[in-house]
């Protein structure tokens, strides 16, 4: 079954082409990856993909609906959730907060009407699920880079998305945290999440992943189970820059 797809997705910045007709899908209920060699597209793609940057033409569809021109908040509506490289989260506010703050539109006001007590038990509950929870008093900027994607992890979650979009959730994350993740994502997906994993560290995504995707100049070069991504030499060349 089908999950998030695109049909001849184009997006250029200035004459730089970034996504070049790009035909992919997702598998529902699995844990896809999108790899592929720095500046290849793929977070470019996810924020097409989340309404962040309008593609210049080309479909989105998620679950048979298309999602092309929607708004990044009609797509979260629509059950697609997703991290940043570069973690969001708030430094100044606690742990609690920030996961009770995600659910609000940015802007004033972020905790006004959050933190009811069934809200906060949800949190609290994530915040276990992740491993966090004894840091619920924390503020954000004490934790370390890994649990702070964590914390962010968590307030996507407290939307209860169908689908997550993980954009580089090994990035500069020590080694023990990292197993934290890997566990973490196939307990979810086991639970019935989708994933889409944007990410370098191969150690992770070929112990994780059930489907993988490779993009090379925003296009995919390949795409299979891990077994056959491994050996694929359209795969080894565009990482060596054959
Ligand atoms: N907002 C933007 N304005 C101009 N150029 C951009 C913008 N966003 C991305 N690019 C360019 O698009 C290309 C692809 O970048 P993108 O971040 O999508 O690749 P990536 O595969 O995610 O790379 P990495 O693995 O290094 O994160 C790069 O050449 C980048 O400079």
């Amino acid at each position: 079954m089908r999950s998030l797809e695109t049909v001849e997705l184009t997006k250029a910045f200035g004459g730089n082409l970034v996504l070049d007709k790009t035909t992919v899908s997702f598998q529902h209920g699995k844990v896809n990856a999108l790899i592929g060699p720095n500046g290849s597209g793929k977070t470019t793609f996810f924020n097409c993909v989340t309404g962040l940057i309008r593609p210049d033409s080309g479909r989105i569809s998620y679950a048979g609906a298309d999602i092309t021109r929607r708004s990044p908040h009609a797509i979260a509506r629509a059950g697609l959730g997703r991290t940043f490289q570069l973690c969001r989260v708030f430094p100044r506010m606690t742990v609690l907060d920030n996961v009770l703050a995600a659910t609000r539109p940015r802007g004033v006001n972020l905790l006004r009407g959050a933190g009811g007590r069934k809200e906060t038990d949800r949190a609290r509950g994530w915040l276990t699920k992740l491993g966090i929870e004894h840091l619920a008093h924390a503020e954000a900027r004490n934790l370390s880079w890994g649990q702070q994607k964590l914390l962010e992890l968590a307030g996507v979650l407290m939307s209860e998305p169908e689908t997550v979009l993980l954009d580089e959730p090994a990035g500069g994350v020590n080694p023990a945290l990292l197993d934290r993740i890997g566990a973490l994502v196939r307990d979810l997906n086991a639970e019935g999440r989708t994933f889409v994993i944007v990410e370098h560290n191969m150690d992770l995504v070929m112990s994780i992943s059930d489907h993988i995707v490779v993009f090379d100049r925003g296009r995919p070069i390949a795409e299979g189970p891990p077994s056959l991504i491994r050996t694929d030499e359209r795969v080894l060349g565009a990482y060596l820059g054959a």
